[in-house]
Order: C-alpha cells, then sequence, then structure tokens
C-alpha cells in the first residue's frame, strides 16, 4: 500500500491545459469516484469530472488510467488533463483531497519510480536535468543519463567488482582449505583494470559537469577599459551601464549567453586598480575573486593605453586577451606575451571573432564526450573513492584486507546507482561458485 499523491505536472499560471498527475495504491478508486467508471488503459478518455457526494461539474477533462506497473512510477498511476484555469485546478484538487489523496512531495513521483526499480539514481537525475535543459547540447547530455547510459556503465562495472569480490571470498576458502588457486591474482589484475578504466572517465575535465551547470566566464580589466561595452555587446542588449566615468561598475553584473551549446554564465566585474571609494574597493575584491573561480577569464585592455599591470599579471594560459578601443588606436603586437584579439565595442569591429574565440574556449572546456560522461561531483566523489578503494584492494597484504576494500569500492558504486546491495554479491557466490557445502 502506498498513499496516493497528486501534483500539478504541468507549468502553473494561467494555460489553456493543466495536467493532474495521480500514483498510488488507491488511484483507481479515486479516479473511479471523481470521474465514473475506469477508462481502458493507457487511452485518452473524455469524463466529466464531479467532486463526491455532490452533482457539481468541476471540469470535462481527458483522463489516463495507468494500472500498475505498467506507469512511470510503476504503480497505479492516473493523468486528468484540465482545462487551467485556477478554479478547475482548486475544486479537482479539493475532490483529490476529500477522497484522501495527499499532494505530492518534490520529485516524488520520480522516487517512486526509483523504489519500484524503473530507473537508477543516474537516470533520475538525468530527468531532473531535462526538465532544466536550457540548450540542445544540455538537453542531449540529460536524454542519454535519462535514458540510462550511465546507469548501464555503472551497473557493468558493479557487476564486474562483484565478481573481483566473489572470486576473492572464494580464494578465502580455498586457503583455508590449503587448495593451490590463481583467483587472488586475477582479483588484483582486475581490480587494476577496473580502478584504470575508472580514472579514464574521471579524466575528462570536468565537460559534463561544466555543460550541466554552464561555464563561468568573467570579463577583467583596468577601470574604463570597455568591459561593460564588451558585455552588453555580448549580451546583444544593455546589461551592464557603460558611462565614461572610470569605476562605473562596482557590482558584479551577470548575462547568460549560449556558445556551442553550453550555457555561459558571462560577468562584467568593477575595473582593477586602488581605490579609496570603499564601495569601489569591495567591487575590486569581487572582480578578483570572479576572476579566480572562473572556467574561463577574458583580459580587456584599452588599445590607447599602456596594458595596465593589475590586469596584466592575470594573463595566463587560456586568458582571451582582448584589445578593445581599435577605433581609437592599433591593437599591440602582443599584451602579455600574447597576440590580443583587436576589437572596437564602439563599431563592432573583430566582434565576430571574439565571439568565435570564446566558443572554442567554451567548447574546449564543456559539452558532450563521445560516449557518456559523468553530470556531478556527486558522481566524481563517489567513481574517485570506488578507484582508491581497488588500489587498496590490489595492494592489500591480507586476503580479507583486500575482500574489505572491494566491498567498500562495491559500496561506493551502490551509492552512485542506488542499487547494488550484500544480495548482489551473495548471487554472484552462490550462484556462480556453488560454495553452499
Ligand atoms: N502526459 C504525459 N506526458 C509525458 C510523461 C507523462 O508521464 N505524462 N512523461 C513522464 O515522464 C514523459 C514520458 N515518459 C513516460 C515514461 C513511461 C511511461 C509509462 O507509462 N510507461 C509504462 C507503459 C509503457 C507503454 O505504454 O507501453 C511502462 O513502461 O511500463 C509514461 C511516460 C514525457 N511526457
Ligand atoms: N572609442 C571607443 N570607446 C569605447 C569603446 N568601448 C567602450 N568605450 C567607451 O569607454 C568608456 C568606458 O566603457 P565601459 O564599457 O563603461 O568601461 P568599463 O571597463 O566597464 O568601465 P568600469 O565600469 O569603470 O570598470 C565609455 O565611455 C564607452 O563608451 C570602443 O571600442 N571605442
Amino acid at each position: 500500500m502506498t498513499d496516493t499523491i497528486f501534483a500539478l505536472a504541468s507549468g502553473a499560471g494561467r494555460a489553456a491545459i493543466a495536467v493532474l498527475r495521480l500514483s498510488g495504491s488507491g488511484t483507481g478508486e479515486v479516479l473511479r469516484r471523481l470521474a465514473g467508471p475506469l477508462p481502458p488503459p493507457r487511452l485518452a478518455s473524455l469524463r466529466r469530472l464531479r467532486a463526491p457526494g455532490d452533482d457539481e461539474l468541476l471540469d470535462e477533462a481527458l483522463v489516463l488510467w495507468f494500472p500498475g506497473p505498467r506507469s512511470y512510477t510503476g504503480e497505479a498511476s492516473a493523468e486528468l488533463h484540465l482545462h487551467g484555469g485556477r478554479a478547475v485546478l482548486e475544486g479537482v484538487s479539493n475532490a483529490l483531497l476529500a477522497l484522501g489523496a495527499r499532494p505530492a512531495e518534490p520529485g516524488e513521483f520520480t522516487r517512486r519510480a526509483f523504489l519500484n526499480g524503473r530507473l537508477d539514481l543516474t537516470a533520475a537525475e538525468g530527468i531532473a536535468d531535462l526538465i532544466d535543459a536550457e540548450t540542445a547540447a544540455q538537453r542531449r547530455q540529460a536524454l542519454r543519463q535519462a535514458g540510462g547510459a550511465l546507469a548501464e556503465r555503472y551497473a557493468g562495472w558493479a557487476g564486474r567488482l562483484t565478481r573481483l569480490l566473489a572470486h576473492q571470498e572464494a580464494a578465502i576458502e580455498f586457503a583455508e582449505e590449503g587448495l593451490p588457486n590463481s583467483l587472488e591474482d586475477e582479483m588484483r589484475a582486475g581490480a587494476m583494470s577496473l580502478a584504470a578504466e575508472i580514472r579514464a572517465h574521471l579524466d575528462d575535465g570536468g565537460r559534463g559537469e561544466r555543460l550541466r551547470e554552464g561555464v563561468w566566464a568573467a570579463i577583467i580589466g583596468a577601470p574604463n577599459a570597455g568591459k561593460s561595452s564588451l558585455l552588453n555587446a555580448l549580451a546583444g542588449r544593455d546589461a551592464a551601464i557603460v558611462s565614461s566615468t572610470a569605476g562605473t561598475t562596482r557590482d558584479v553584473v551577470e548575462v547568460r549567453l549560449e556558445l556551442a551549446g553550453v550555457p555561459v554564465l558571462l560577468a562584467d566585474t568593477a575595473g582593477l586598480r586602488e581605490t579609496v571609494d570603499d564601495i569601489e574597493a569591495e567591487g575590486v575584491r569581487r572582480a578578483r575573486r570572479q576572476a579566480e573561480q572562473a572556467d574561463l577569464v577574458l583580459a580587456v585592455f584599452a588599445a590607447d593605453q599602456t596594458p595596465d599591470a593589475e590586469t596584466l599579471a592575470m594573463v595566463a594560459p587560456g586568458v582571451v586577451v582582448v584589445a578593445n578601443k581599435t577605433d581609437l588606436a592599433a591593437a599591440p603586437a602582443g599584451i602579455g606575451g600574447v597576440a590580443p584579439l583587436a576589437v572596437s565595442a564602439r563599431t563592432g569591429a573583430g566582434m565576430d571573432r571574439l565571439r568565435a574565440a570564446l566558443t572554442e574556449a567554451v567548447a574546449a572546456r564543456a559539452g558532450l564526450t563521445a560516449e557518456a560522461g559523468l553530470t556531478r561531483p556527486r558522481h566524481r566523489a563517489a567513481l574517485d573513492e570506488a578507484a582508491g578503494w581497488l588500489d587498496e584492494a590490489a595492494a592489500a597484504p591480507l586476503p580479507e584486507l583486500a575482500s574489505e576494500a572491494l566491498r567498500a569500492a562495491l559500496r561506493a558504486l551502490g551509492r552512485l546507482t542506488g542499487r547494488v546491495g550484500v544480495e548482489d554479491v551473495l548471487d554472484v557466490v552462490f550462484g556462480d561458485f556453488c560454495i553452499g557445502k
């Protein structure tokens, strides 16, 4: 028995149609009392909805009935496609409450799908990412993960690990019986190759995580170099205040761009300089912090000024160096040993090349990998831990310690997918080896 839960599945606010989703053991009964005899499974049927014990019509709606287990959650579920008005939604929600259903917690439908074994944790995360996806590349990554691409890979590793553990347990048995065996050597070789594979998967430069979260880019430069003007030109709108007064930008102004299918959060910062103005000084501190934390830094210089030492100090490999105001003076050949991109935010000259350079820099840092890659710090932490335990298993001086390390590696993978339990090991031990003497 599960609670019967309901929630608005479509967006809130005025809309033509509102979809209410229901799930739980009592769904069939609730539906019958609200909409009459149950419609044929998974076929949209037009029904009059009435509050129980009341003849008043609440809505004429399309009703879908999914008997368990063939539903999204894996349990009895239903959908009510209502007219989108607020009063309709309120009337039907009140009727559902009166019939004993309760509002769902955030994520509760997918949680139930997970508990019913319909998807693993990484696939559930993929669904959450799909709902938040803003770009085509994010959508592809999320669909891949929701479709079980990571789940399959991690389940494959967990399967291999389970087998290694089973072999190791058998090796301990054989040793007790004084039988010669090579199982322990096999375990060590297997643990080392699995650790190497996991590390190769981890060694992706954080591309998937950055695609999911967006690339953080910061524009730095001296006051009046034209940082705000460049941000506005890249954003295609007046997001930051432009003025000839140096020190205009005091806080961090951010705009969202999409480059190479990756969301980019571009931040304009206060001009880097020594200042006696408290507020501006705090702005400069924030600018430095922003630049330190950014995945991508644009260092902007005014072509008609000598490059300032503050910004020059921030030029490093990977930093995009820009010479602005080239309508006033020619760009220097090199700034901090780098050939700058010559632009004029005023005339628009060079802006296409700047955009192309930024796109390339973003593509180098984020985006889809050939094979499904990890997308969250949670994945990285668990995999890193699993690889560490595999190293320990391969190097363990005692068979029992190797077993313990393999078990810990399996637990780390199990946390990742929410899947692996002790029973899986028992299945292999008893299934593969028939140790049950
Ligand atoms: N109206 C509506 N649209 C939706 C969803 C939904 O739940 N309702 N989805 C929700 O995320 C997505 C589609 N995903 C779904 C995944 C599985 C099942 C489902 O009922 N699966 C059963 C039956 C399959 C079948 O008919 O053959 C199953 O797998 O056993 C439904 C939707 C996107 N669009
Ligand atoms: N001639 C010329 N002037 C420019 C160009 N880009 C910006 N400016 C002018 O330079 C001044 C400063 O521009 P901003 O974009 O506010 O400069 P900033 O670097 O953000 O300045 P702070 O907010 O003080 O850090 C403004 O008067 C702009 O109109 C350019 O390409 N050519």
